[in-house]
């Protein structure tokens, strides 16, 4: 999937996808949560694995289960009360998602995250790797807001957004927004009932801003907090689709290629997507002086660059981090995410990569920049 840009028939070969679902689908509307919904849903990912499918679910319906359960007729405006619904929601949420992946013998664990968690870039890469590790194990991760301590310097704010930043940490190929809606229409069809489905659209799209709406009572941010996750999404390549969950078997009718709800496509493949951010980020922390063979096999091979390498490394960077690889010359011939950190780096450079353990004792890659990773300047 990562050669070309990706569209609706490309779904059939997804590896990864991140589902999420909104609170009126999962609280009957702010009734209570919908366990014949909610087991229908888990059945539906349960058959995306059978079919080699990861799902990672992100689920809302906290505040709203949490206020149905406080006997609350309306929602809160005061952040403290929003926290207390959301503790008490997020109890009787996570239960019900376990105790239906239960009924098929898979397990599921609850991770709560807040904004800090994935723009700390330690954080981040804490988050995925323990992400990365659930999903290998072929647990089911059930995401939401920490909705409970956040406070609006730290919010997400909307768990369509979060959806997406998941999409990139898990690098799934597809952000799957199930809602109360077919998809997104031309305008909003609860106050337009001619409005049409769009069904298919490029991410950035423009037009597309006049006619995402805001959301209902229950939910937050209506199709215009879905339309920005789209986009987010697209960055990293990864397609969205905005369907309704009400409809039957819809995850795996996606996922075979049928056309439901409003694709939503990025401009880029994957690779190009991540390598465009790349070459976009400005903060560089390092710099790498490669010798002319490895300046060689990145020009023109597009490989990735090995610590045998590299001559010298200065600056102040972490793993994960952006540097700048240069010839023996000073001249810049690429950038990219490092997977060592300087202190790392300088014990390995001029070093064959099987050497790596013996020098530091453990091997985080054989690579110190993966070519997924490097952009040839
Ligand atoms: N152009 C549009 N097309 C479809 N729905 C729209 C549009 N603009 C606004 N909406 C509203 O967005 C709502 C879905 O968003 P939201 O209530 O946040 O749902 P969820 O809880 O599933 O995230 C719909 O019920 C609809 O009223
Ligand atoms: N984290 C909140 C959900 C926020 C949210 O985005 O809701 P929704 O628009 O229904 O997906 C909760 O669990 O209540």
């Amino acid at each position: 999937m990562s050669a070309q840009v990706p569209d609706r028939a490309s779904l059939d070969r997804a590896r990864c996808v991140v589902v999420k679902i909104g609170s009126s689908l999962l609280t009957n509307d702010g009734r209570g949560l919908d366990e014949v919904a909610i087991g229908g849903w888990v059945d539906q990912l349960i058959a995306l694995r059978a079919l080699g499918i990861a799902p990672v679910l992100v689920s809302s319906g906290a505040v709203a289960e949490g206020m149905v359960r406080l006997g609350w007729h309306s929602r809160p405006s005061e952040l403290h009360e929003l926290q207390a619904a959301a503790a008490v929601g997020q109890s009787g949420l996570v239960q019900c998602w376990e105790g239906h992946f239960a009924r098929h013998g898979v397990r599921s664990a609850q991770i709560l995250l807040t904004h800090d968690d994935l723009s700390n870039r330690k954080r981040y890469l804490n988050a995925r790797s323990a992400l990365r590790t659930l999903i290998s194990l072929g647990v089911v991760p059930v995401i939401n807001e920490n909705d409970t301590v956040v406070t609006d310097e730290i919010r997400f704010g909307d768990n369509d957004t979060l959806g997406a930043l998941v999409a990139n940490l898990v690098e799934a190929e597809a952000l799957l927004l199930l809602t109360d809606q077919e998809g997104l229409f031309d305008a909003d069809p609860r106050s337009n009932p001619d409005a049409q489905l769009i069904e298919e659209c490029d991410a950035d799209d423009p037009r597309l801003d006049a006619v995402a709406g805001g959301g209902g009572l229950l939910g937050r941010g209506g199709m215009a907090t879905k339309l920005r996750a789209a986009r987010l999404a697209a960055r990293s390549g990864a397609l969205t689709v905005i369907a309704s969950g009400r409809q039957p078997d819809v995850l795996l009718r996606l996922l075979r290629g049928e056309s439901l709800g409003t694709l939503l496509k990025p401009e880029h493949a994957p690779i190009t997507a991540r390598k465009r951010w790349i070459a976009g980020q400005l903060q560089v922390r390092g710099t790498l002086v490669i010798d002319d063979g490895a300046v060689e096999v990145l020009r023109t091979h597009g490989s990735s660059l090995l610590p045998v390498g590299v001559r010298q490394v200065s600056g102040r960077f972490k793993r994960g981090d952006l540097v700048v690889c240069v010839d023996e010359r000073g001249e810049r011939v690429a950038k990219g995410l490092v997977n060592y950190d300087i202190a790392e780096a300088e014990l390995i450079i001029g070093a064959p990569s099987r050497e790596i353990e013996a020098r530091l004792g453990y091997v985080e890659s054989p690579e110190l920049i993966h070519r997924d990773n490097l952009v040839v300047l």
